[in-house]
């Protein structure tokens, strides 16, 4: 793992994410290079990990690089017509994070059966507990399959899928869901918050009640349904919330992840239209 060099095209949040987590787990900051076009992000990121910072594209990659895709989806046309002739002349395992774009696509737009891979992270990445999804073109080796999931299983937990199609769901369950999960904790705290608790114990009891059941559920081999059913004395407060809850969440959260998969599937489209 240490002599592999990641290579991050796009320094944004996503990009930091993983770094973040990379570094916690010793991957040397000299492993690691971040391009981008302005100074802005990546000089922080060569500052803050110690990764190395490069202008928009590089002309040679060193031996054994993953090159992590990590900027716009829409951006993709014209950044693989900069990086095309560094990525077909070497050996690089591309890994594009990008969401919606197909693996079709992408070697599509490199003209070449690069080895690629599509991985959907999500940014508590950032402290080691994030969950990617992972999805290997047929021409991806075992050992570089190895690669990837040892890099992102650094980072968190690693699901593989063999259905490609299946990689916007998992874009709107994870890559999306933090966003989710931080909004049901600002609706929690806002409602305590009505009721008349002050702000700061608003927050800290919601936080660490979506905490705690999550390492709960997580530490548990009961299922989500079971654990609640512990919660939920009859006649009492909780049977008097969840009535509340059950009118609108399930539907809410089809909806939802509905909504997500589909712009995932238009981003894709766009990129068909600007190709
Ligand atoms: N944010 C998230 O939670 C998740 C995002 N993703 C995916 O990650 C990708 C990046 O998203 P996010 O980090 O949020 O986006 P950001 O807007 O935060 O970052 C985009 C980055 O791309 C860089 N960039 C722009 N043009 C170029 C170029 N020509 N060459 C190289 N780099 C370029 C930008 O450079 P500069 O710094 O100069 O502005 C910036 O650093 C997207 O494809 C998204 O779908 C996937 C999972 C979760
Ligand atoms: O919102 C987005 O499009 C990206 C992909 C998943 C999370 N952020």
């Amino acid at each position: 793992m240490t002599e592999q060099h990641i290579v991050f095209i796009g320094a944004g949040n996503m990009a930091r994410a993983l770094i973040s987590g990379m570094r916690q787990r010793d991957i040397p900051g000299e492993s690691i290079q971040v391009h981008a076009p302005s100074t802005l992000h990546r000089g922080a990121l060569a500052e803050e990990f110690g990764v190395r910072s490069r202008p928009a594209q590089a002309e040679k990659l060193p031996e054994n690089s993953v090159v992590i895709y990590a900027a716009k989806p829409k951006q993709m046309p014209a950044i693989l017509q900069e990086w095309g002739d560094t990525l077909r002349s070497g050996s690089a395992l591309f890994v594009s994070v990008a969401a919606g774009v197909s693996s079709t696509q992408i070697t599509a737009l490199l003209g070449e059966e690069i080895s690629v891979v599509r991985a959907m992270p999500n940014t508590p990445s950032q402290i080691g507990a994030g969950a990617t999804t992972l999805f290997a073109r047929a021409n991806v080796g075992a050992s570089q399959c190895d690669t990837v999931q040892q890099i992102f299983s650094g980072v968190g937990k690693v699901f593989w899928l063999h259905d490609e199609a299946l990689m916007d769901t998992a874009t709107a369950l994870a890559g999306s869901g933090p966003a989710y999960v931080l909004l049901f904790l600002e609706a929690l705290e806002d409602a305590a918050v009505l009721q008349g608790l002050d702000r700061i114990t608003a927050r800290a009891l919601a936080l660490q009640t979506v905490l705690g059941t999550a390492q709960m559920a997580a530490a548990s081999p009961a299922s989500p349904s079971e654990l609640r059913h512990q919660v939920t004395s009859p006649g009492g407060t909780t049977a008097a919330g969840l009535a509340v809850w059950e009118e609108q969440l399930r539907p809410l959260a089809q909806r939802a992840l509905a909504a997500a998969a589909e712009r995932g599937r238009a981003l894709s489209q766009l990129l068909k239209k600007d190709a």
